[in-house]
């Protein structure tokens, strides 16, 4: 690449416009002799205070913004309005190639899900397709875990080009909010968004829900292109505000759910472990059985399905592979049951919506009671642990307050906040020990809930990770149940 390639998106100036770009990075201890180092003002610190140490590893040039702070370093200073955005469309041409056939999804609660679905579908016509989130990347002979739920631009752009490589012409990315507001998905050609629902999540990064709601509709106000199809969940409050954005950035809005118009959840019958669906789409009914609890799936399940009708594929083979659907590592997933039949899921509700759909959902086949564990983040929205509180002590019969990495909090404060809440809870700070208990009350009929980490394999106390799977945990306490029970037998 040389820097005339990216003429339209920074000021040249008199520099040499044949200069090549070796690399490009936005982190000056990334920097190599020849990389175009992009200085960030973040949320942290200001890239441009590293422009010097960039300059002295070999940067080809700094691209900065008009008022950054950036005295003489020895190499060209490239000015642009918005250097977030023009390091991501900078990073879709460094590394080019994208698998032909890209969908976004965003929402507060189910991209994971929607993305994992799309990638099902599609591989259930026999097409090459990858999945890119919060549970990492999936995709023919790869099972990478992730860490960010939209990647930085860097990465992105190159992980989209190998994947177009190694012949992926299908991919599902979620896009965070974080992801949008930072222009991590910029120059990311899009063929169909996807939104799901909007609801509390993220307060200590966007300052009102309106500002979040803002953030998330810049998927269709700016990215999608014109005319591209917008798939909106149309039975969320937020749905008509984003029906309103998508039109008014020029998209086709095809809206799914119960109030929907491209495929309109006429029924649904909750089954004790899947649910059954009745569908109108273009005039035809569909009787479809998918083989996943809870009615927020439907809802997921729907907007993967209209983005890929919407995208090509052929109804009647996506309502086939819905009825093949496996959910997404973590999000409802049963991991167990007890020798009297009692279930046991693990989930990764972390936020309000998401607790109160995740305990509504396992209501309709529950007999007995609704047992639940969760506790919530450190160093996150201190504002939403009192309402978890409220919700799980409203819809559950039974519930455990523990630790859900705590990070640098002290954990007793933040169970302290939930509890104000729910003062019935029993409090075991111990997640070990809260699942064990959890799974030994359990009778006929009783539903165990394991929330807030899904698919985590660590818990983060203070600075320290240590392994931790809620998986595990639950089938290690179901093992030692039975143990003892057949002990008492003998
Ligand atoms: C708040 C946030 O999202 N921050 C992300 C962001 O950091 P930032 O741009 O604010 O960077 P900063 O730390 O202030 O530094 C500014 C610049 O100086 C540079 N720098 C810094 C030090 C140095 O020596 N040299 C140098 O050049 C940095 O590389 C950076 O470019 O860009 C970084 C690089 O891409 C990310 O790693 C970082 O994610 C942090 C770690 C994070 O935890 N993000 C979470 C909250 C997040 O993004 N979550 C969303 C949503 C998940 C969900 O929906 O639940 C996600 O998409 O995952
Ligand atoms: N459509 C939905 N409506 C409400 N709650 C949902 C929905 N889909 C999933 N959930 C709940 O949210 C949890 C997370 O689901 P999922 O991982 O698919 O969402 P996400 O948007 O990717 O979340 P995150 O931003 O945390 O990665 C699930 O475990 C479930 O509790
Ligand atoms: N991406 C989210 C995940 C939260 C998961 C929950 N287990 C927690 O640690 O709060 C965050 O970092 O806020
Ligand atoms: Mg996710």
């Amino acid at each position: 690449m040389r820097l005339a390639d990216i003429a339209d998106l920074v000021e040249l100036g008199d520099v040499d416009p044949d200069s090549t770009v070796a690399a490009i990075a936005s982190d000056s201890r990334k920097v190599a002799k020849g990389t175009l180092f992009f200085a960030i003002p973040g949320t942290k610190t200001d890239g441009a205070s590293y422009a010097g140490d960039a300059a002295k590893a070999g940067a080809v040039a700094i691209v900065a913004s008009r008022d950054a702070a950036i005295g003489e370093v020895g190499v060209p200073v490239l000015h642009t309005d918005k250097v977030r955005k023009a390091l991501a469309i900078c990073a879709s041409r460094f590394s080019c190639g994208q698998p032909e056939t890209m969908v976004a999804v965003t929402g507060t609660a189910g991209k994971t899900s929607v993305a994992s679905f799309m990638r099902q579908i599609w591989a259930h016509d026999g097409l090459p397709a990858a999945s890119i989130g919060t549970t990492g990347v999936t995709a023919p002979g790869r099972d990478q875990y992730g860490s960010l739920t939209t990647p930085d631009p860097i990465s992105l752009h190159a992980l989209l080009s190998e994947l177009a490589a190694e012949g992926v012409t299908h991919g599902a990315m979620e896009a965070s909010s974080h992801g949008l507001e930072m222009y991590r998905l910029d120059g990311v050609r899009l063929a169909a968004a996807g939104f799901t629902n909007l609801g509390r999540d993220h307060m200590d990064f966007h300052a009102t829900a309106e500002d979040y709601h803002r953030a998330k509709m810049r998927l269709f106000r700016e990215l999608l292109p014109e005319g591209a199809p917008a798939v909106i969940f149309s039975d969320d409050a937020w749905s008509g505000p984003t029906i309103a954005a998508a039109e008014e950035g020029g998209c086709e809005v095809l809206t799914v759910g119960r109030s929907g118009n491209f495929l309109k959840l006429e029924r649904c019958e909750q089954l004790r472990d899947g649910q059954r669906a009745h569908i109108l789409h273009a005039g035809l009914h569909h009787e479809v059985d998918l083989p996943l609890a809870g009615e927020f799936q439907m809802a997921n399940a729907l907007v993967a399905a209209g983005m890929a009708i919407a995208t090509g594929s052929d109804a009647a083979s996506v309502f086939s592979a819905l009825r093949e659907l496996k959910g997404a590592s973590g999000r409802l997933e049963k991991v167990g049951e007890t020798d009297a039949g009692a279930a046991i899921y693990v989930d990764y509700a972390h936020k309000p919506e998401a607790l109160e759909n995740v305990l509504k959902a396992v209501r309709p086949f529950t007999t007995g009671k609704v047992v639940v564990v969760f506790g919530c983040g450190g160093d996150r929205d201190p504002g939403k642990r009192p309402i978890m509180g409220e919700i799980a002590g409203r819809l559950a019969d039974t519930v455990i307050v523990t630790d859900d990495n705590p990070r640098s909090e002290d954990p007793a404060i933040i169970r302290r906040a939930i509890m104000d809440a729910v003062p019935e809870a029993q409090e075991i700070g111990d997640r070990r020990r809260a699942i064990a208990i959890g799974i030994d009350m359990l009778d006929r009929g009783d539903t165990l809930v394991i929330a807030g980490k899904g698919h985590e394999t660590g818990q983060t106390i203070g600075g320290e990770t240590v392994h931790f799977s809620d998986h595990e945990e639950a089938r290690a306490a179901l093992v030692s149940r039975e143990k003892r029970a057949s002990g008492a037998a003998q």
